[in-house]
């Protein structure tokens, strides 16, 4: 009996460890968001390798590109906790629901941060400067600063979100060039596409903890008006890849085609006026053409 109780408390402890485990990766470090964005910065590894890595660089690159990304994510979370609480969407995350402790959260994100900058340091300068820069846009221009202000918060700092292609990229070449540059831009463009058609779906949530996304303060048609033209310089961007040699046509084709899937996708939310269940499918669209883009570019 005695032994019965005993296992019931340690698998129910157990139990409790996994959950957490599993609310920290997803709640706290979003898993995945940061592995698209570590797996971006891998595949621009291989691309500018020619597919022939040097697999101690390449270590080093990912384990940088994954300490950055989570590091500056805690904090964004750690800071954004107040706001989390207020939204449905992400109240059950580990700091407002009091799973971790905003002081554990801090002191665990800033050491895999500077962890992770240390590391691209010893890949090269462009490592680290992408890292940092990829922080200061995230974590105090966006998060502290921008995304509590203005629905153009994204704008600028989306390309925090093109800074793991950039590191992936230089981590090779030793300097961005015009292909680095290209990577930059399409991710910054994206994360516009992919930020505006998912916070139209969810502008009642945002509305809830007064953050002022586009369409919040503009309205639902102009948040999919503004993910539509965001689609289109994706497109042209898109377009450039294939026109400057970094990826192939079968790339090119396969990689436009969800894209253009996404496009229609707003188009149809913009003509039905049913925003909501429209933008969540170009969202998830969006998401799909970025894998496959950055998967083109080792198709070649
Ligand atoms: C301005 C920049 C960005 C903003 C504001 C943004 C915002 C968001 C939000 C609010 C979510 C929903 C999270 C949830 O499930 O509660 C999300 C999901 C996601 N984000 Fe982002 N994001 C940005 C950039 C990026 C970047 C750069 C990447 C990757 C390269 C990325 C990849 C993802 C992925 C994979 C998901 C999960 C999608 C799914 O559940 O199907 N995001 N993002
Ligand atoms: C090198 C480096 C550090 C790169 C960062 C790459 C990356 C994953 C960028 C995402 C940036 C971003 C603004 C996310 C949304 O946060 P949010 O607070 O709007 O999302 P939430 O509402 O889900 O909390």
């Amino acid at each position: 009996m005695i032994n019965c109780k005993v296992n019931n408390n340690f698998t129910r402890k157990i139990n409790y460890v996994k959950a957490t485990i599993k609310d920290i990766l997803f709640g706290f470090f979003k898993l995945k968001q940061s592995l698209l964005a570590v797996w971006i910065g891998i595949l621009a590894f291989l691309a500018a390798s020619g597919l022939k890595p040097n697999l101690y660089y390449l270590f080093l690159t990912i384990l940088s590109l994954t300490f950055t990304v989570f590091g500056s994510t805690g904090l964004n979370m750690v800071l954004d906790a107040d706001i989390d609480s207020l939204m449905p969407r992400t109240s059950w995350r580990p700091i407002p629901s009091g799973k971790l402790g905003r002081l554990e959260g801090a002191l665990l994100s800033l050491s895999l941060l500077v962890a992770g900058l240390v590391i691209g340091a010893l890949v090269n300068e462009w490592v680290f400067i992408a890292g940092l820069l990829g922080f200061i846009l995230f974590v105090p221009l966006y998060t502290l600063f921008l995304k509590r202000k203005t629905p153009w918060s994204t704008l600028i700092c989306g390309f925090a979100g093109g800074m793991p292609a950039l590191g992936g990229w230089t981590a090779v070449t030793g300097s961005p060039g015009i292909e680095g540059v290209l990577l930059l831009l399409l991710a910054g463009f994206w994360s516009n596409l992919h930020i505006w058609s998912l916070a139209t779906y969810y502008a009642e949530d945002y509305r809830k903890a007064n953050v002022p996304m586009l369409p919040v303060v503009k309205g639902e048609k102009t948040g999919l008006v503004g993910a539509l033209t965001m689609g289109v310089i994706v497109g042209i961007l898109t377009y450039a890849l294939w026109a400057v040699g970094l990826i192939g046509l079968i790339g090119f084709l396969l990689s436009i085609l969800p894209l253009l899937v996404s496009l229609f996708y707003i188009v149809r939310g913009l003509t039905t006026g049913d925003y909501k269940t429209w933008s969540y499918k170009a969202f998830k669209m969006a998401s799909i053409y970025m894998a496959v883009v950055f998967l083109a570019l080792i198709l070649k």
